[in-house]
């Protein structure tokens, strides 16, 4: 598991660190790691220009005595000081010593015009609103360079502890985090400001619960429901699939195949679109007296598709199986019914679902993710996947909210989303809590869609197609 902690919560662990090891120690941990990452992407050190930009806090700090073991290899350092009365003394005179020279702003877009490599020691986990107007020009002025810009800690202007960007912000193309991953970084839009994430140990510890996770492979194989030998398909789970309406049939569809791909041992339509769905799926348990009267389920999908149909999404919601609200199920469920459930309820909106349901614009929402994701799961006391490039499920007890790190641009396209809640929904009815099927749901569906993908559009048919071989990518690993 990948977690991230908020910036509180490592502005505590340093404390507690740095009163056990002498003066200036994790800073040197800092710098080591910093120019060894810059090293490997230069390939050669001597002779390469290598410009600092340095604002007065340690994160510039950082970046001076970095760029002090790079001088000391044979390259070129300069460093642009924003402040230059405030700069980290310290570290400004281990540059002087190792040959390197430091200037003011003025002149510097030259520098960095010609540079091989930009170290981005602006600000860090300190940096408070948008940049600066005079930090803002240097940002700039690295994105019109061909140089490689490693940013340290994390690319200035983006908000740590949210993802969220104000105005202009470096974009690295290397971001070498130090003592653990910051929300900001696993969360767009700051991710896409941060290129590739190299993670540097400097030796904190830090608690049981991180702010934020990430499923990787080895976590998503120990959740993935297996069937033993005694197992029969009702043991394995049913799963309830109240979707379609005679004008989108194909959602119901899609779901259905969505399900059929997640572990449990039936699926079970109910709704207008049954002769679709047994023409397509013959495997399928149809019935059209509506959910109340369908027969046994362990769990619920309700929405993809709907249309206008607010009794059956009243009926899923008043049964005491875990229920997924997609879609259409969003806009037509009672907050006080979800509110009163006993058993789990995850729903899966878009930024456009949730900016609605939130009473926002949806730019806000797409700003503000993790924000929005806890806010809605507080107000609905639901599991809430929110949807999008960056995916995120958070629990409305609190606790670490779950971003997937498997999403492709590619699985933006028409379907998707009744496929994923199919196949969560698969997953809720095989046993797993609302927070693990969301984000293992999300994770195979992510890995299915690039499996499709491979650079070419996909239709989210072929996305439910590659579920097997992202279930098996995840277990033969
Ligand atoms: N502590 C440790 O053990 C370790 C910490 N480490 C490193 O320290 C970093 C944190 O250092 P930090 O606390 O000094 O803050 P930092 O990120 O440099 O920012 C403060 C400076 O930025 C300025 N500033 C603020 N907002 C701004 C804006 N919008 N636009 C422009 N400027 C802005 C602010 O100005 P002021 O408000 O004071 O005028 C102040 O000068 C951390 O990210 C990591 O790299 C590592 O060495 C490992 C050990
Ligand atoms: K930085």
């Amino acid at each position: 598991m990948r977690t991230a902690y908020n910036v509180e919560t490592v502005r505590a662990a340093e404390r507690e660190l740095m009163a056990r090891l002498p003066e200036g120690a994790l800073m040197q941990r800092a710098a080591a790691g910093l120019a060894a990452a810059c090293a490997d992407l230069l390939g050669r050190v001597y002779g390469r220009r290598v410009v600092l930009l340095v604002g007065s806090g340690d994160n510039g700090g950082d970046a001076l005595y970095a760029g002090a073991r790079l001088a000391r290899r044979g390259a070129g350092v300069a460093a642009v000081l924003l402040a230059p009365e405030r700069a980290h003394p310290a570290g400004l005179a281990a540059l002087r010593r190792a040959g390197g020279r430091a200037v003011g702003v003025e002149g510097a877009e030259r520098l960095i015009e010609q540079a091989d490599l930009l170290l981005d020691g602006i600000v860090g986990i300190g940096g408070k609103g948008g940049l600066r107007p005079d930090a803002a020009r240097l940002a700039e002025a690295a994105e019109r360079s061909r140089a490689a810009v490693v940013a340290v800690d994390l690319p200035s202007g983006v908000d740590a502890d949210t993802g969220e960007v104000r105005g202009a912000a470096v974009r690295a193309d290397l971001t070498v985090t130090l003592g653990t991953h910051k929300p900001g970084l696993l969360i767009d839009p700051a991710r896409e400001y941060a290129g590739s994430v190299r993670l540097v140990d400097i030796g904190l510890s830090l608690p049981p619960q991180a702010e934020l996770e990430a499923l990787q492979h080895a976590d998503v194989r120990r959740l993935l429901p297996v069937p033993g030998g005694e197992s029969d398909k009702y043991r394995r789970g049913v799963v309830g699939i109240a979707a379609g309406s005679a004008r989108y049939p194909g959602a119901a569809v899609l779901a259905v195949y969505g399900a059929l791909r997640g572990g449990a041992g039936a699926v079970r339509y109910v709704g207008p679109a049954a002769d679709a769905v047994i023409a397509r799926f013959p495997e399928t348990l149809v019935s059209d007296r509506g959910p109340k009267h369908a027969g046994r389920v362990q769990a619920w999908v309700v929405g993809p598709g709907a249309g206008d149909d607010a009794s059956a999404v009243g009926e899923v919601l008043a049964s005491e199986v875990p229920v997924l609200v997609d879609a259409d199920g969003l806009r037509l469920a009672d907050r006080d019914a979800v509110r009163a459930r006993t058993a789990p309820t995850l729903m899966t909106p878009h930024a456009g679902e949730a900016a609605a349901l939130l009473g926002v614009p949806r730019e806000e929402v797409e700003g503000a993710r993790l924000a929005s994701a806890r806010e809605l799961a507080g107000r609905y006391g639901a599991t809430v996947l929110l949807k999008g490039s960056t995916t995120l499920v958070a629990d409305a007890g609190g606790g670490a909210v779950r971003v997937n790190p498997t999403g492709t641009a590619w699985l933006a396209t028409a379907g998707s989303g009744d496929v994923l809640s199919g196949l969560a929904g698969s997953l809720l009815a095989s046993g797993l809590s609302a927070l693990d099927a969301g984000s293992v749901g999300a994770y195979l569906h992510g890995l299915a869609g690039r499996f499709a993908a491979d650079g070419a559009p996909v239709g989210a048919h072929d996305v439910a197609e590659a579920v097997p071989a992202a279930w098996r990518d995840v277990t033969d690993a």
